[in-house]
């Protein structure tokens, strides 16, 4: 049986060294998410918030140190109890990863038909209960392409959480969204904390979000925990490239507005008739 989580810790990473070749991108990362927290992973372009997340998730091995997931150690998994554990994890990708060719219901119940036995009424029971909590119901026999980018999200959030994980990793939940609709996100985000109490890992650019959603933020500044702390307390941070990264949203906007409003706006601010879909 696969050991539960030691108490209060959902993740664990020790003194984390990675590589790109002979380059090293994660100096001695050390971070704990406690269980039922919101963790908030943010850093400037380039910092390494990726590379973390793809240590979490067991996508890299470490040149050297230790993740632990859920209370096992990544590195010692047989490739049946990375299996057990996948299915204790939800991961929402930043473009959805829905398959096209699939309906929206389909893709949600995927990991149901994976991973479970269950029989398929059952899993239209419980795939139906999922879209209704990310405000889907009635969408599930739409494709993807029929979907707004806000509702795409949602989707892939409902895919994420259809097997009621422990932890839940979400890689630029409002990334590309209008701020009314990446609000709705974060309200999202906050709803499945408080429902279904499961601790979540969002790695995002967007400090609006940070600051709505997260309980503790951990900053990387050139593959280092530059700081991991309470909102009020990184807020509060002295540290002059702390202040730096809080301040780049307004520097930006008053340099370039309109970089700025396509950087909020992603691809939608290119579309020809400028609707943005909710
Ligand atoms: N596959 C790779 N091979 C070599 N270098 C890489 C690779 N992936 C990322 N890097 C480098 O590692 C560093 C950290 O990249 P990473 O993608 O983790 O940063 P990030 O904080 O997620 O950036 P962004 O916010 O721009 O996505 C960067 O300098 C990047 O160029």
């Amino acid at each position: 049986m696969a050991p539960s989580p030691s108490d209060d810790t959902s993740i664990e990473v020790i003194g984390l060294n990675t590589h790109y070749g002979e380059r090293q991108i994660l100096h001695d990362v050390n971070l704990e998410v406690r269980r039922g927290e919101i963790m908030v992973i943010m850093g400037g372009s380039g910092s390494g918030k990726t590379t973390l997340l793809n240590h979490l998730l067991g996508l890299l091995s470490p040149s050297s140190g230790t993740v632990r997931v859920l209370g096992q150690d990544l590195a010692a998994l047989s490739p049946m109890e990375r299996q057990q554990l996948r299915t204790r994890t939800g991961v929402a990708f930043q473009s959805g990863a829905l398959f096209s060719s699939m309906t929206i219901g389909d893709n949600i119940s995927l990991p149901l038909r994976e991973h479970t036995d269950l029989d398929e009424t059952t899993i239209g029971i419980m795939t139906r209960l999922k879209l209704e909590v990310v405000s889907l119901a009635g969408f599930e026999d739409l494709k993807p392409a029929e979907l707004s980018g806000g509702m795409i999200k949602r989707a892939a959030l409902a895919r994420a959480i259809v097997m009621d994980p422990d932890l839940l990793f979400c890689d630029e939940p409002s990334a590309g969204l209008d701020p009314v609709v990446a609000s709705s996100i974060d309200d999202l985000i906050l709803r499945l904390r408080d429902a279904m109490g499961m601790s979540i890992v969002v790695v995002t650019h967007d400090l609006d979000s940070t600051f709505k959603i997260a309980d503790r933020i951990c900053v990387l500044d050139r593959g280092k925990v530059l700081a991991l702390d309470t909102v009020e307390a990184i807020r509060a941070s002295s540290d002059q490239r702390i202040q730096n990264l809080l301040n780049r949203r307004t520097e930006e906007a008053a340099l370039d507005p309109d970089a700025y409003l396509r950087r909020l706006l992603g691809d939608k601010a290119n579309q020809p008739n400028g609707t943005i879909r909710p």
